[in-house]
């Protein structure tokens, strides 16, 4: 779908949808619990779809009624024992579709269930790294057979009790994935993170969830984790908190002279993406809140700053753009793995932003950005099949000088399934 976007100012209430991050962890901890659950506020993007489906592969029951969904948990299925490991056709058939979240975090879950699983999905999935999980695999005798090209990955045997330790700047997801599955084990485990840990916001997050629904861990400074095994998943009901990630797209509007107020953010929310909010302060913009919302203003107008993406890589594109008509230098460091989203997160941002008039270079690690007055448009933009380069390039549409065209433009779907149904209620012009 390609979309043609006049320049046209946002204007009016968005309410952001739920917490893609939230609603993962919320229904995994719930599909692994003994017991009934309701979880409110919930979207079935895409990515969440794909974990509502894994789920009920190892017999969760998940039954949706509006934006709640009751789960029935599989605990009664987990098992550290067993009977057919190395078999070599898959009982589970998991399509991760794009989903990176889904992939690392269910595929240590599915090692607590008998039979083996075979994990599917598409676009750029196949060439995100797993070889942290597959170390581990090796270490432990658990069978695994990945193939070249689009995902398709066969796993099968029990993770064991243990020590793991891998570094921190790849992705925080494999530490997650092994942290919602290892107390469930029949003895205790350690996770040392050898490097800094990078998406640190993302681990408190997979904490807090867990703790609301009965299992604790130790964490030593984000670098050594302590987990008891035997433990269980309580039932538990759970509301999903707005999504900061997608919140960023409307507050970066409200910077480049939109007029939005944000809702339904939590003010004290673990989101890391919640660091929208400082790196626009620190260019210039002041927040008022109103209740839940948040409405951003930079009346003295915008300037460049230094933004280090280690903590929050999901916000940069948009950020990039909102640097792109900020008076000065912008410089984004410690953001190499962009390149493993979606798409390559700088180079797709870059090459984009360009296109509209922006003076934006990529850098090995991260963007160099030098200030312009305003962004000409009148051209075609492609969204590189990424949802946030698709939400980015709509924002980027309003401070254009000439319509632009976004093509691929319905990948949005894959965090935010209403994305341009909102922004249009908002004021946006699509053709
Ligand atoms: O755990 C999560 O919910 C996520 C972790 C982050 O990945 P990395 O830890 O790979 O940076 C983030 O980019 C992704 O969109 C969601
Ligand atoms: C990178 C993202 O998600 P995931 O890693 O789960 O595919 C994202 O939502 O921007």
């Amino acid at each position: 779908m390609d979309l043609t976007i006049q320049p046209h100012k946002l204007s009016g209430t968005v309410t952001v949808p739920p917490s893609k991050s939230l609603a993962h962890r919320a229904v995994i901890c719930a599909a692994l619990s003994d017991g009934i659950c309701k979880i409110d506020n919930i979207a079935l993007s895409d990515d969440i779809i794909a974990t509502t489906e894994a789920m009920k592969a190892f017999g969760a029951v998940i039954e949706q009624d509006g934006s709640s969904l009751t789960i029935k948990g599989a605990g009664q299925y987990v098992t550290d024992a067993k009977a057919d490991a190395g078999a070599t056709t898959a009982e589970h058939l998991i399509d991760c579709n794009e989903s990176g979240s889904t992939l690392r975090f269910v595929v240590p879950i599915s090692t607590l269930f008998q039979g083996a699983s075979r994990f599917i999905g598409r676009g750029n999935l196949g060439k995100r790294p797993l070889t942290i999980f597959y170390d581990i695999f090796e270490e432990q005798g658990i069978s695994y057979k990945p193939t070249e090209g689009e995902l398709d990955l066969v796993v099968d045997g029990n993770l064991k009790p243990g020590h793991f330790s891998f570094p921190g700047n790849v992705s925080s997801q494999f530490i997650t994935g092994l942290l919602f599955t290892l107390p469930l084990l029949g003895g205790d485990s350690v996770i040392t993170i050898t490097t800094p840990l990078e998406s640190i916001g993302y681990i408190d997050l997979t904490l807090d969830v867990m703790s609301a629904f009965g299992v604790t861990i130790e964490n030593e400074g984000h670098q050594l984790f302590r987990i008891k095994g035997g433990q269980s998943y309580k039932a538990t009901d759970y509301r999903v908190e707005g999504d900061y990630s997608q919140a960023a797209f409307f507050l970066c509007a409200d910077a480049l002279r939109n007029d939005l107020l944000v809702d339904d953010l939590s003010m004290d929310s673990l989101q890391g993406d919640r660091a929208v909010v400082s790196i626009l302060e620190a260019m210039g913009v002041a927040f008022e809140q109103h209740g839940n919302g948040l409405i951003g203003k930079a009346t003295n107008g915008l300037h460049g700053t230094l933004i280090d993406a280690a903590q929050c890589p999901d916000i940069i594109p948009v950020v990039a753009l909102t640097a792109c008509l900020s008076e000065g230098k912008t410089e984004i460091i410690n953001a190499g793995r962009l390149r493993i989203k979606e798409c390559d997160r700088l180079q797709a941002t870059a090459s984009e932003l360009k296109k509209l008039g922006a003076n934006i270079e990529e850098l090995p690690e991260g963007l160099l950005i030098h200030g312009v007055k305003s962004l000409k448009g009148g051209e075609t933009v492609w969204s590189y099949k990424d949802h946030r380069i698709a939400m980015m390039l709509a924002i980027a549409a309003t401070v254009c000088e000439q319509p632009i065209t976004v093509t691929d433009a319905e990948c949005v779907s894959k965090s935010y399934p209403n994305f341009w149904e909102d922004y249009q209620a908002i004021g946006g012009k699509i053709q």
